[in-house]
């Protein structure tokens, strides 16, 4: 066998504040991010909400200094992984592959090309499953693979969740445990686990395992965790006006402040890496809530970065996978198959030739509505928040 590569994949972060605006475009631009009735609405769309998101969204950044830490975090990860990975007699290539941002996924796959990689593990480094995450990057890699007879050498397999590897598990039980004994009374301390929010369509029609698998990683993580301390799950990070994964992390907080809950120990579980939603939703915008609503001890997990025990968890995760029979994108498709399609999809094929034409002609009263929505600043996405 050849040289082995790791491929780790990522969503990506603005470095910089000038690069905000076209990495929102570049999220808004996937299907998988926002689904729309006609495809090609798509990029003027991704235009639109980038455009009119940007100056929010810069300014989100600012309060964490301007740009995204992911990317150095995750060269940090793919450093010590080649390490751990090294003493566990696996010489490997790291490369780091994003969805949205430098350096994308489709550089990292021209690197692989060069460097003759024969043998590859494809490890998203998403715990959980969902469509919007891992499933866009897959996507993204079979079409690329599809087009390209090169890749089709390279014997690759796919690690699609790791939400239940004891090593993870294990390092997130830890953390918590650390944070909680920050606290004056550790055992009655609320552990508050926070995940990001997907569309609740995603899950009831589309049939993405995530909530299923955030849920199953919160028990694993609480029976590790091994303390006596109530927990709650609730999801952040909502984006426009449609229903997302309940209840909502800013609904809860006030709540458990109503009930008279006064420790909160958030714990980040659906990213390994600090991140805006980290530094600044949590950090700056829950603390500031929770502690208006009367929390008075509020401590937010640490996310594991490269946390010693979590690397090594990872490099088992890759040994294992080099050890296993390969998973494939067609392995993956069957979870696809399973899901049933948007219900915009479903609506896109019963349409008939004028219906077609009457959606055309709406759809370009609704650009057009768009666009002096976005010259006036006013209008029903803003009435909405989604601008
Ligand atoms: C498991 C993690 C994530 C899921 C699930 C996810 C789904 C999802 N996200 C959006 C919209 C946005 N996400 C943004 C940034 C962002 N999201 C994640 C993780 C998940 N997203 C990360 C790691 C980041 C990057 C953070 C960084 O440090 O730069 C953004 C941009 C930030 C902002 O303007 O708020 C948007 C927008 C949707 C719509 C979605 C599911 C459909
Ligand atoms: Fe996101």
């Amino acid at each position: 066998m050849g040289q082995t590569g790791v491929l780790l994949l990522n969503l990506g972060g603005p470095d910089r504040p000038e690069d905000v605006r076209p990495f929102l475009y570049n999220l808004f631009s996937d299907p998988e991010i926002i689904r729309l009735p006609f495809r090609w609405l798509q990029k003027p769309l991704a235009w639109f909400i980038s455009t009119s998101r940007a100056r929010k969204s810069q300014a989100n950044y600012a309060q964490i200094g301007g740009g995204s830490p992911l990317r150095r975090i995750t060269e940090q990860q793919a450093k010590a992984l080649k390490a751990a990975l090294a003493d566990l007699g696996i010489e490997a290539n790291l490369y780091i592959g994003m969805r949205y941002w430098h350096p994308f996924t489709e550089e990292a796959i021209a690197q692989i090309k060069l460097d003759n990689i024969r043998q590859l593990v494809i490890l998203p480094l998403y715990p959980q499953y969902s469509i919007s995450t891992s499933g866009s990057s897959f996507r993204l890699l079979e079409a690329l693979w599809e087009n390209d007879p090169a890749l089709r050498q390279i014997h690759y397999t796919l690690i699609p969740s790791w939400y239940n590897h004891p090593g993870y598990v294990a390092a997130m039980a830890e953390l918590i445990r650390r944070e909680l004994d920050q606290c004056p009374n550790p055992d009655t301390a609320m552990v508050f686990f926070s995940a990001h929010g997907v569309p609740k369509s995603y899950v009831t029609e589309a049939g993405d395992p995530y909530q299923e698998q955030i849920e199953a990683c919160v028990r694993l993580i609480m029976n590790a965790l091994g303390r006596p301390n109530p927990h709650v799950l609730a999801y952040q990070s909502r984006v426009g006006p449609v229903e997302w994964l309940q209840p909502y992390t800013e609904d809860i907080i006030p709540e458990l402040a109503a009930q008279g809950v006064k420790t909160l120990v958030v714990v980040p579980i659906s990213f390994i890496s600090e991140h805006i939603e980290t530094l600044q939703e949590i950090d700056i915008e829950y603390r500031e809530l929770a502690e208006e609503a009367g929390i008075e001890i509020f401590r937010r997990v640490p996310a594991l970065n490269d946390h010693p025990g979590f690397i090594v968890a990872l490099a088992q995760l890759v040994k294992e996978s080099l050890a296993a029979p390969p998973r494939t994108f067609a392995d993956v498709n069957t979870l696809r198959k399973r899901v049933k399609l948007y219900p915009q999809e479903r609506w896109e094929w019963g349409m008939t030739s004028a219906a077609e034409r009457w959606n055309g002609r709406l759809a370009m009263l609704g650009f057009l509505a768009l666009i002096i929505e976005l010259i006036s600043g006013q209008g029903p996405l803003h009435m909405l928040g989604l601008l």
